[in-house]
């Protein structure tokens, strides 16, 4: 079934496109694939870095309620699909205060640290990087079957708004992103890859690289320190859950965790240093492309290939292989639809080998595993080189510190 008519563009058609062709591959029902306020599409994504507005983003990021409060920027969708990369982000930031303005460029060398260690250690960031998960710590009671069976027990105020927001939008704060993983992997110690994947399922801006360090970093594999999560959080950050909880007065996260952190690993190959497939410096061109392929993690207007190549069409493959083994909400279907619809890409379903077999192809090199096991099998004639923030060299990837001394950024 390979090739679909293309997406309408307005929200209720492109629910009903997802539903009809895809709907074999979501993990949630069709009325639920409208419900987040993030839309896809370059425009939405030039609309919201045009009000990017970090004044007091420091001191706000970490706000979860009152949601007007927050002080997140909440371009992660559009980052994380190529909607808009990261040296523009970084640039659109020049003329915020100076204190706001260098939390956020951390924040986004954080992803690019991400992405700098997936590529150089690829599906190994699916199992624990440096440490064992936690573990109870001496003397400490053992977790209860109930517990370990529904880890984000709905009764707690701060876990029913949490996962409630994550299946709504499809988004949320970091802060409650770690509230949700320490929850799972500290508190109710459920295993952490079941819960990373639990999350993953449902957000638009989900990553094998982020949410997977991210996890890893809440439940202290990456770094040997577990993220303890308790009510202390949740009455700085918001405050009005503990208030309107039905357990306030035997809240079961009072106190914080009785945990340490597992058993030190060695860590897989390259994490201490090695070289890092960072694609091509220039266009490697060796014929004329009759199409040019986008993958997910770059369909922005200003996708190099597409760039260099505005007279060929330009195709996205929906793998559909994959999309059975991970079973995303439609959330995140629809807000791929959407961007297909406004780049008038053609879509297809289907395995991309086979489905883009025979066509010379232009395509912009990408860092993870899956697009190199693709690409090679494909007919590539035009391979543009990936817009990195910084680009990676052999140094260490074992912490977000050692990873930002061993090479030279960006000045901040
Ligand atoms: C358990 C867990 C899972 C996560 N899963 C993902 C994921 O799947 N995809 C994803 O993009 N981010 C993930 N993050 C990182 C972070 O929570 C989100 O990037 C951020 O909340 C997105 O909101 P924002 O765009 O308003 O971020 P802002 O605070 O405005 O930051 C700007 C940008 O910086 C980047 N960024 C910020 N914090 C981080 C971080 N800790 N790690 C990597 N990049 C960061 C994002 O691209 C973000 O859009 C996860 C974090 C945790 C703790």
């Amino acid at each position: 079934m390979p090739l679909l008519p293309s997406p309408p563009t307005e929200r209720e058609g492109v629910v009903a496109w997802v539903a009809e062709h895809l709907s074999h591959l979501t993990c949630d029902e069709p009325a639920a694939y409208g419900t987040s306020s993030f839309r896809g599409g370059q425009s939405a994504a030039d609309a919201a870095l045009a009000a990017l507005d970090l004044t007091g983003y420091a001191r706000r990021r970490s706000v979860v309620a009152p949601e007007r409060s927050r002080g997140a920027s909440r371009l992660s969708p559009y980052l994380r699909h190529g909607l808009l990369q990261l040296p523009e982000v970084w640039d659109a930031a020049g003329d915020a205060p100076p204190k706001d303005r260098q939390r956020f460029r951390d924040e986004l060398q954080w992803q690019e640290y991400a992405r700098h260690l997936y590529a150089r250690v690829g599906r190994d960031l699916r199992e624990p990087l440096r440490a064992d998960p936690p573990v109870p710590a001496p003397g400490a009671p053992a977790v209860g079957p109930e517990l370990r069976g529904d880890p984000w027990p709905g009764r707690m105020a701060c876990m029913a708004a949490t996962t409630g927001e994550l299946h709504e939008q499809g988004w949320l704060v970091n802060q409650t992103r770690m509230w949700l993983a320490s929850q799972w992997a500290a508190r109710a110690g459920a295993d952490w890859r079941e819960g990373r994947d639990a999350m993953y399922r449902h957000l638009i801006d989900g990553s094998p690289y982020a949410n997977g360090l991210g996890w890893q970093w809440s439940a202290g594999t990456a770094t040997g320190k577990v993220y303890g999560f308790s009510r202390w959080q949740v009455e700085k950050r918001a405050p009005q859950l503990c208030r309107s909880c039905a357990l306030r007065d035997a809240c079961p996260v009072q106190d914080w965790p009785e945990v340490q952190p597992g058993a030190r690993r060695e860590g897989p190959p390259g994490l201490a240093g090695g070289p890092t497939d960072a694609g091509p410096r220039r266009p490697e061109v060796t014929g004329e492309p009759e199409a040019v392929w986008l993958t997910a993690e770059s369909l922005g207007d200003a996708d190099p290939a597409l760039a260099a190549h505005p007279d060929v069409p330009a195709v996205f493959v929906l793998d559909e292989p994959l999309l059975a083994r991970l079973r995303l909400s439609g959330k995140r279907l629809v807000f791929l639809a959407e961007t297909l619809a406004e780049l008038g890409a053609e879509v297809r379903l289907g395995d991309p080998v086979a489905e883009l077999a025979g066509r010379r192809l232009a395509t912009t090199w990408t860092f993870p595993p899956g697009w190199r096991r693709r690409a090679d099998r494909l007919d590539v004639v035009a391979l543009h080189p990936w817009p990195w923030l910084r680009r990676p060299g052999s140094g260490s990837v074992r912490s977000f510190s050692a990873w930002v001394r061993s090479a030279p950024g960006r000045d901040r």
